[in-house]
């Protein structure tokens, strides 16, 4: 079995955007199944699936794949993303009564018809509807992570309702990149998550994250322990291929650490 990239921060590779491209033609590629394992192959640590209600792209079958071929993974994590009081709690169930692997629930407080995600919970108006739904995907054998805006405020808040990690929401950082809004960004980033982690809670990080934007952020902001990425990681794949790509994005990670 090839080997998983092994330092501080997993790659988790998001593939929404292979399922929007074969969601075009009713001839079942680009396959979804065979890009993960590609990812897996050239080294990513996990998968990681949005099934939006509007099924754009990722179906609900997709997922129920997903799952099955992550039983030949042990050693990889598979994380499913979405609004738990839309979809995602009834699949995640789904996904536990086939007797399949679920490692990572991310709550995101998307509508139902949201263009991409853009912010993440807020506290303390999400608190008490989160606190059951948190333990019900516990129950489920389920790491939960919330979506979070780089609020460091927020951050024991999230810890409060049971969460295990947090996600930090990273599209303000992206926008940015190499503009002199960046230090005082990545600073916000910094701060959040050193919060999250006095709060006891797990640091992962995602959206707009790609090649250029990822070593300065995991240089800057301490204990990341995942990125998920996935839209400029498949645009690069569509140049390099998967297993170039997810290659070099795991040599940018590592080159934060050395
Ligand atoms: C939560 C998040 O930032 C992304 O993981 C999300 O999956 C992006 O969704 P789209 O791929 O539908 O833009
Ligand atoms: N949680 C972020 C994710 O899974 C992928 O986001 P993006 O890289 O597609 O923006």
């Amino acid at each position: 079995m090839a080997h998983a990239a092994h330092h501080p921060t997993a790659l988790s590779v998001n593939l929404n955007k292979v399922a929007l491209v074969r969601n075009t033609r009713h001839l079942g590629i680009p396959s979804v199944t065979r890009a993960a394992t590609l990812c897996l192959e050239a080294g990513a640590r996990g998968i990681t699936v949005h099934p939006r209600p509007d099924e754009r792209h990722i179906r609900r079958h997709d997922v129920f794949e997903l799952a099955e071929l992550m039983q030949a993974w042990p050693d990889r994590e598979y994380n499913i993303e979405g609004n738990p009081f839309h979809n995602l709690m009834d699949i995640a169930r789904e996904v536990r009564a086939r007797g399949l692997p679920l490692h990572q629930l991310t709550f995101v407080p998307d509508s139902e018809g949201q263009f991409t995600s853009d912010h993440g919970w807020s506290f303390p108006q999400d608190a008490e509807r989160l606190r059951p739904v948190i333990a019900q995907a516990q129950a489920l054998g389920a790491r939960v992570s919330l979506f979070m805006d780089p609020e460091p405020v927020q951050m024991a808040a999230a810890r409060a309702v049971g969460a295990d990690r947090v996600e930090l929401y990273t599209e303000p950082y992206a926008a940015a990149w190499h503009t002199p809004d960046c230090a005082h960004q990545l600073e916000r980033y910094r701060a959040a998550a050193q919060a999250a982690l006095e709060a006891g809670l797990g640091v992962n990080a995602g959206h707009d994250l790609n090649r250029e934007n990822l070593t300065e952020f995991l240089r800057t902001v301490p204990g990341v322990s995942e990125v998920s990425i996935g839209h400029a990681l498949i645009a690069d794949a569509l140049e390099l291929g998967y297993a170039a790509t997810v290659t070099d994005y795991n040599h940018r990670i590592a080159e934060a650490f050395r």
